[in-house]
């Protein structure tokens, strides 16, 4: 295995290095020594979007899901981003534009394509909006792994919807760089879906309520016997916000109180949603780094079946290869990318393509 050069220009953390393999791309390796429960990074989101359905209860800049209801501040030109607090709100405000705006605008409007193809699109639309404000920063996304050139003549026009819409207006905006095609935009499309991560409620990870990209943690790979587990930050100190109203004028009575959380809060609850990578073991140096995309107590054929269906690949890890062996099993047959038939429709997106963490186990 060869040191890989292509990230040698980015500042990766100390405690980690990265090579190439043979069969899985790139990995992660341990630098020195790790004990169990070491953490290895914490790190923001290149980029987030929240689904439509959860636009008034995510602020859009720090994460901050409202405890029961919705948000009430929100960006006037499209009513697509809502904001926890002022401070929020006037620093995401700075750099909405006219053309994000219009874009969240039609996107939220396309007919005819479904809720999974859309938040990919508002992911990726989020990505390039990112990239104009701080093109330096674009390096590591633009390094992420697609599988576009795997996808099936089927696929491909399952997508062209959402192709078609990227190109028609993305390029006059001016977000694109010159020598990008449509072809490059589906090809980002494609790392979203194979690298996004998914933004849960807190203490529901059943509920998934957006994605979120981040490219370090997407350079890790899977593992069905994973010696490190990934942890989102989420809200802090919502309780502050409760505020008493008396049920009733005339009465002191406490049992006539209500407490109920403002729709505006007096502050940024969220942390933007930090991730962190930590230890699950003792790792020695050299040793790969390793996550569990998918349910790990799952038998080997539903593993490969998920991993195939959703990530596009078919699992090489130890466990795999030696259980595989043990039982004689050969090759997943489901094609890849047949998930988009697959997925049920109308469940939410717990099923979709994208490193759902935490797991909902
Ligand atoms: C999130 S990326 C991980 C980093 C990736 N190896 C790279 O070079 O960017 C996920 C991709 O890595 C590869 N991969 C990760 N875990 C694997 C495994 N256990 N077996 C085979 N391929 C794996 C697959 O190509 C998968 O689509």
């Amino acid at each position: 295995m060869a040191e890989d050069p292509s990230l040698s220009l980015f500042d990766l953390p100390s405690t980690i290095y990265t090579k190439t393999t043979k069969g899985k791309g790139r990995e992660c390796l341990a630098k020195y020594s790790l004990e169990p429960k070491t953490t290895l990074f914490s790190v923001y989101p290149y980029a987030t979007c929240i689904f439509d359905s959860f636009k008034k209860r995510l602020c859009a800049r720090c994460l901050a899901a409202h405890p029961t209801k919705s948000f009430s501040l929100h960006c006037l030109g499209c009513d697509q981003v809502y904001f926890c607090s002022h401070d929020c709100a006037d620093q995401y405000l700075k750099d909405h534009d006219q053309g994000c705006c219009d874009l969240l605008r039609k996107l939220a409007t396309l007919k005819k394509v479904d809720r999974h193809m859309k938040s990919v699109a508002k992911l990726v639309i989020m990505i390039y909006w990112q990239r104009k404000n701080d093109e330096g920063s674009f390096g590591l996304v633009h390094h992420l792994e697609s599988h576009y050139d795997d996808w099936s003549m089927e696929m491909k026009q399952d997508w062209r919807r959402i192709q078609d819409f990227l190109w028609k207006y993305l390029s006059p905006l001016g977000w694109l760089l010159s020598h990008e095609t449509e072809v490059d935009i589906m090809h980002l499309v494609s790392k979203v879906e194979s690298n996004g991560f998914g933004i849960y409620l807190e203490n529901r990870l059943d509920i998934l309520t957006g994605r979120a990209l981040y490219p370090l943690a997407s350079l890790f790979n899977h593992d069905c016997s994973f010696n490190c587990e990934v942890e989102q930050w989420t809200e802090e100190g919502i309780e502050e916000e409760q505020v008493i109203v008396p049920m009733d004028d005339t009465q002191d009575d406490h049992e006539q109180q209500l407490k109920v959380y403002p729709s505006v809060f007096s502050r940024p609850r969220g942390k933007y949603r930090q991730m962190l990578i930590r230890t699950t073991t003792n790792v020695q140096p050299d040793q790969p780094l390793t996550i569990g995309y998918v349910d790990t107590t799952l038998p080997l054929a539903s593993r490969r079946q998920k991993l195939l269906q959703d990530y596009y690949f078919t699992c090489l890890c130890q466990r795999c290869v030696l259980e595989s062996q043990a039982t004689g099993a050969s090759k997943v047959k489901e094609k890849r990318g047949t998930a988009f038939t697959l997925r049920p429709v109308g469940t939410g997106f717990g099923w979709a393509h994208m490193l759902c963490f935490p797991w909902p186990f």
